[in-house]
């Protein structure tokens, strides 16, 4: 590492740099503030050893100024044996750690050790990220329909606030992506987003998995164990298919969102978190309150904020441009870019009914471009049940309402057009006269 170290005592700058040296370090030294700015901007300094007492100066000053400047690295403050005020303040103003002065050359070794060692880490972490984001498609959190555009809108504008989200929807529309995306919006973003799937465990697992349990609490519990609460504690609990969730849990559930109480199970002790509740679900509550499986003063807690993130086949407007997305995505990653849909895959894409929403459409996406062999996607491309899919579709002739017919047209031209307007031009009708049958189709 290049180390630059700030102290106003030239001997202090000797032995340190030769400490360094013989640690395997270069360095280059400062003995006051201003000497220490230039060296930060003409060497890339990868640490900063700073004293607290710099003559006239307060070291601890400069880490508030380059920290201010947006200037990140990683300071080791030198403090005064005795003074602790002063290591906490260092730790306060960005510090990455202090150590008192005069220090033995094995306790600076051990410190800049644990830097390099969490630099790396970093490093890791932020490759690891990039690689994550590069094998996803892009998330598209914008919508040409005016309604999930409005969706998109009031989560995010909920995000910084500490209310509860309740997002509505059938199964593979978003919703899980939906509440991750408000969780990095919010002030909680660098804590942690913890998700538990409420169907995926018996009534007794559930509340361990959430809560917690201490040894012996029932039968195989043989050890203590913090629940998902606890490990969401600052950050974001997303409680996936929190229709599922046993009226026996609810009580529970709503003593953690009112007074952000619980008790692990079997023990007596009751313990406090901090978690912002998201939840997501595919059924009506409201009927599953009336029907007398889901408490209503857990569901006025949880609806807050209630967001609905509509079927596929209700977003026309986005259709193509998320099919678009994931094939640019898929055909990147296989080493096929400028891979198409031909005209008839269009089509196809636009008639199919996307009963599995979003998941549907990237798998079938994804499916398509590893199984096509030339520059563009034909609708042979896509598996069987697309194609009987499409065969049982809404067709002139068959036995269906003149409404469903028009409902069924009005949806696949405004997916075919460019806009809206195109859309009504199309149709015949003016635009406003189509915006009121979206609207009562209930598409807008
Ligand atoms: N905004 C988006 N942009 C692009 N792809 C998305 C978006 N939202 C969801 N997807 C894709 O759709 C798939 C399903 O999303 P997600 O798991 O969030 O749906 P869900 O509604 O939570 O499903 P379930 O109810 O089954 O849990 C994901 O794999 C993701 O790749």
């Amino acid at each position: 590492m290049t180390i630059l170290i700030v102290d106003d005592q030239p001997n202090v700058l000797r032995t340190t740099t030769y400490a360094l040296s013989a640690m395997g370090h270069q360095s280059v030294t400062a003995e006051n503030s201003r000497q220490a700015a230039r060296q930060l901007e003409a060497e890339k300094i990868d640490a900063i050893l700073l004293d607290v007492n710099l003559g006239p100066e307060n070291g601890l000053d400069f880490l508030s100024h380059i920290r201010a400047e947006g200037n990140l690295t990683p300071v080791i403050v030198f403090t005064a044996q005795t003074s602790v005020e002063s290591a906490v303040d260092a730790m306060r103003r960005g510090a990455y750690d202090y150590i008192p002065k005069p220090f033995i050359p094995e306790d600076l070794e051990q410190k800049l050790k644990k830097l390099s060692e969490h630099q790396s880490m970093q490093t890791k972490v932020t490759d690891l990220q990039a690689q994550v984001a590069k094998a996803h498609p892009t998330l598209m959190l914008e919508s040409g329909e005016p309604a999930v555009q409005r969706a998109f809108d009031m989560a995010f504008r909920a995000a910084s606030s500490d209310a509860n989200i309740l997002v509505l929807g059938p199964s593979g529309t978003g919703k899980t992506v939906l509440a991750r995306a408000v969780h990095d919006r919010s002030q909680r973003a660098d804590k942690a987003f913890i998700t538990i799937n409420c169907p995926s465990l018996s009534r007794e697992l559930l509340e361990s998995e959430l809560f917690g349990h201490v040894k012996g609490a029932f039968t195989g519990a043989l050890k203590d164990t913090w629940g998902k609460v606890a490990a969401a504690d600052e950050g974001t609990l997303f409680l996936d298919e929190i229709g599922e969730i046993p009226l026996e849990i609810q009580p529970k559930l709503l003593r953690l969102l009112q007074d952000r109480e619980y008790e692990r199970v079997g023990d007596t002790r009751t313990r406090k978190a901090n978690v912002r509740v998201i939840a997501a679900t595919n059924r009506d509550l409201a009927k599953e309150v009336a029907a007398g499986r889901f408490r209503e003063d857990l569901y006025y807690r949880l609806k807050v904020i209630a967001v609905e993130m509509p079927a596929l086949a209700d977003r026309p407007a986005d259709l193509m441009p998320l099919a678009e997305n994931y094939l640019n995505h898929f055909a990147r990653e296989q080493g096929r870019a400028g891979l198409r849909f031909s005209a008839d895959a269009r089509t196809a894409v636009i008639d199919y009914g996307w009963p599995g929403n979003l998941r549907e459409l990237r798998n079938v996406i994804e499916r398509a471009v590893i199984l096509t062999a030339g520059p563009e996607i034909e609708p042979a491309d896509f598996p069987d049940e697309f194609h009987e899919k499409e065969e049982s579709s809404l067709r002139p002739g068959h036995l269906v309402t003149i409404d469903a017919l028009e409902q069924e047209h009005i949806r696949r031209i405004i997916a075919k057009s460019p806009s809206l307007d195109q859309a009504a031009k199309t149709l015949g009708i003016d635009t406003a006269t189509l915006y009121r049958k979206r609207k009562r189709m209930g598409l807008a």
